[in-house]
């Protein structure tokens, strides 16, 4: 749980309570004697947009695959609202979005839109398929390529149809692992832009994994740094810029403060630490 104060000019402090949805308690992944996570402890309040950043091998896929219930952890404990990883995707509360929007190339867009749903709920008829595919690319921008199939879209379209296959199940929970990691510099901001938008009509809890410090600054409430050999949360920082956000943000005194001090953490996180 997580508590803010906020402070009226001139009146009382108040204090929000923000209940954790994802609880992540003394997590450590070893994989063929290589200690990849070591003991990470990370809570995701509910309906908070949240980021992790490292520099490439720390083990940040490994940990957001530990959350989505696709890795098991060799020690530590993984709650999201109260459930396992595993009973939580079960329960279709999670949905996951990757750098390849791993479309199939023979359906269109609102039937790829609807295709995770299809399996996961075998009583729903074609046209109710149908029917939500289409309100989840309206969603995401895509209402008028409901006919088109991946290879008659480009690759933030097809990223944008991604992100509507895994908010048709609804899930409480959406995570991303570099999904705008292949777009271009332009194509990146203004998918961002839409997530940020997405995250705000939807009020999803969205764990999202980039490279890019920008992005996560532009689009979190908070993120957290990771360290390599081994993988480490090594500092966390919390976003306090007001949202609705656009990208003017990004030229705010404020956020270029909070991109130095984004830098600095994962420099410092860069040196190999004690493993022991
Ligand atoms: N299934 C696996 N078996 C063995 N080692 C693995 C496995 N998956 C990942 N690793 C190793 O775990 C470490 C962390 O990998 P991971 O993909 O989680 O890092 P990452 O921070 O997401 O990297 P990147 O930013 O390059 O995607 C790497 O050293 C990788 O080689």
């Amino acid at each position: 749980m997580r508590i803010d104060t906020i402070r009226a000019a001139g009146g009382k402090p108040a204090h929000i309570r923000h209940d954790d949805l994802i609880s992540v308690k003394g997590v450590s992944v070893v994989y063929a004697r290589q200690l990849v996570l070591q003991n990470i402890d990370l809570s995701v309040p509910k309906g908070f947009f949240v980021s992790l950043i490292g520099p490439s091998g720390c083990g940040k896929s490994t940990l957001l695959k530990v959350l989505a219930g696709l890795e098991q952890p060799t020690s530590g404990s993984v709650s999201i609202d109260g459930l396992s990883p595993v009973e939580a995707a079960r329960k279709r509360m999670i949905g996951v979005v990757f750098q390849d929007a791993n479309l199939l190339p023979w359906k269109n867009a609102v039937d790829n839109a609807s295709m995770l749903l299809s399996i996961a709920d075998k009583s729903l008829s074609r046209a109710e398929l149908r029917a939500r595919g289409q309100e989840m690319l309206e969603l995401v921008g895509l209402g008028d390529a409901a006919h088109k199939r991946p290879n008659e879209l480009s690759g933030g379209m097809r990223q944008r149809v991604a992100i509507a296959r895994a908010l048709a199940l609804d899930p409480a929970v959406l995570l991303m692992d570099e999904p705008f990691g292949a777009l271009d510099a332009i194509t990146r901001d203004s998918m961002g832009q839409s997530l940020l938008e997405i995250w705000q009509r939807t009020g999803k809890t969205i764990v999202l994994v980039t490279h890019s410090i920008d992005e996560a600054i532009h689009l979190s409430r908070h993120v957290h740094a990771l360290g390599i050999k081994p993988g480490r949360i090594t500092g966390s920082i919390d976003i306090d810029l007001p949202y609705p956000r656009d990208l003017a943000v990004t030229e705010d005194p404020e956020f270029v403060r909070l991109v130095v001090q984004l830098r600095t953490m994962l420099r410092a996180g860069h040196q190999p630490g004690d493993a022991s």
